[in-house]
């Protein structure tokens, strides 16, 4: 099986990180995610994050570091996605595509559905923001 690089932005502004609701036709749609999508050939995990985050969000990204590399094997297809927490961005951020977005409460972060991968994520987010976790 082909193993699929992903690029994917964690954009926090104070307590409330920006999500997108992956459409129903989509792999592993019907969830929330991290804004983002794969790396084309030759390109790197940082740029695919930029244009990504520009198509998807209509943002520029202008600072960004890889907060984590996790790699998942779904029954259908293997990835590896590379989280980046987007830390300075010119824009706001939105849904570009006309997807579903929302800024959710780091503390509420487990009150939504996410792609398996994207657990060991949330888990990290909400050890470091919420005391009571
Ligand atoms: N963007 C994104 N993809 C994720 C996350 N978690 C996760 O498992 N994935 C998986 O990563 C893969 C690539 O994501 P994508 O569908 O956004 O790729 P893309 O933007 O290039 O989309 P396209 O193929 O429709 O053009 C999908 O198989 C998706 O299920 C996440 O948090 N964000
Ligand atoms: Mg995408």
């Amino acid at each position: 099986m082909t193993l699929i690089q992903v690029s994917a932005g964690i954009i926090k502004r104070d307590d409330r990180i920006f999500l997108a609701f992956r459409d129903e036709a989509k792999h592993q749609g019907g969830l929330w995610e991290f804004p983002g999508g794969k790396c084309e050939a030759g390109e790197s995990s940082y740029d695919a994050l930029c244009r990504e985050l520009l198509e998807e969000c209509a943002i520029a990204v202008s600072s960004a570091t890889l907060f984590k590399e996790v790699r998942h094997d779904y029954e259908d297809k293997s990835v590896v996605l590379y989280f980046y927490l987007v830390e300075a961005f010119k824009g706001e951020p939105a849904g570009a595509e006309g997807q579903n977005v929302s800024w959710v409460q780091v503390c509420e972060l487990n009150d939504l559905q996410f792609p398996a991968a994207n657990q060991v994520i949330v888990d990290e987010l909400v050890a470091q923001c919420c005391e009571l976790n």
